[in-house]
């Protein structure tokens, strides 16, 4: 069966404006993300993992090119529809983590799946990152790894389509990187969730359907894994 597309990129570019400067953070590129699939995008610093990760995400609109998420062209919507796209379809996992202090652990993540008017129970998502006995706790009474472990919680009890995570494994020790790689493996596997992920770890690719390889704001190539390996069998 032909792979079906969830989303699709079809000339999009982004260039920001410094002042006088114009970067061209992203040449024009075509894309095609596939539903339930697990994208992996390495590249050094500066070369766009974030700007094309944002442009999906609908966090940044491009300068020109479409951008179809299920047929239905982002770049055109207003903001509104742009927002109600990130509420109900995207989750995003950082590496920075904005929770919010006078809510505790269960309340932040609720908070997130009430957002996007899920009422799944979250009890075992806690379980699984290592959080229970946390749930009453406020993020400053928690560790930075541990914070990190909530906000992905969140992005994970709103049950998105679509997760797009930014080094999420960047401040986590290799247990609980861990653990991270392989909820979004089963949210993948299991839920068929499409998962794209940035990383600097290049054996992080080895979990990948297929790995983007980004130079200098361009796609440089694309490699299918004909056996994407389960996050247990790799290290970084
Ligand atoms: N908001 C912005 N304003 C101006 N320039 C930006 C902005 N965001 C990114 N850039 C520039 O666009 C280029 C691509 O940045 P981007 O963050 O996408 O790279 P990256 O591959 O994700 O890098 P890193 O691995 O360091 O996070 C860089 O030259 C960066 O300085």
């Amino acid at each position: 069966m032909a792979p079906e597309v969830l989303m699709e990129l079809v000339g999009v570019w982004k260039t920001y404006r410094m002042g006088e400067v114009e970067v061209p953070a992203l040449k024009p590129t075509d894309l095609k993300v596939y539903r339930g699939e697990i994208l992996v995008i390495l590249g050094p610093s500066g070369s766009g993992k974030s700007t094309l990760l944002n442009l999906m995400g609908g966090i940044d609109q491009p300068s020109g090119g479409r951008l179809l998420y299920e047929g239905q062209d982002l770049s055109k919507v207003g903001d509104n529809r742009l927002t109600a796209y990130r509420r109900h379809h995207v989750g995003f996992i950082f590496q920075f983590f904005d929770l919010i202090s006078n809510l505790t652990v269960t309340e932040n993540v609720a908070l997130g799946a009430e957002i996007a008017g899920r009422r799944g129970a979250f009890a075992p998502i806690l379980e699984n990152l290592g959080l229970a006995g946390k749930e009453g706790n406020f993020p400053s009474q928690l560790s930075g790894g541990e914070q990190q472990r909530v906000a992905i919680a969140r992005a994970l009890a709103k049950e998105p389509d679509l997760m797009l995570c930014d080094e999420p494994t960047g401040s986590l020790d290799f247990r609980t990187g861990l653990l991270v790689l392989q909820l979004l493996h089963r949210a993948s596997r299991e839920m068929g969730k499409t998962v794209v992920i940035i990383t600097h770890n290049t054996p992080i690719g080895k979990m990948g359907d297929r790995v983007l390889y980004m130079r200098d704001g361009v796609i440089d190539r694309i490699e299918t894994n004909e056996s994407p390996l389960d996050p247990l069998l790799i290290s970084w």
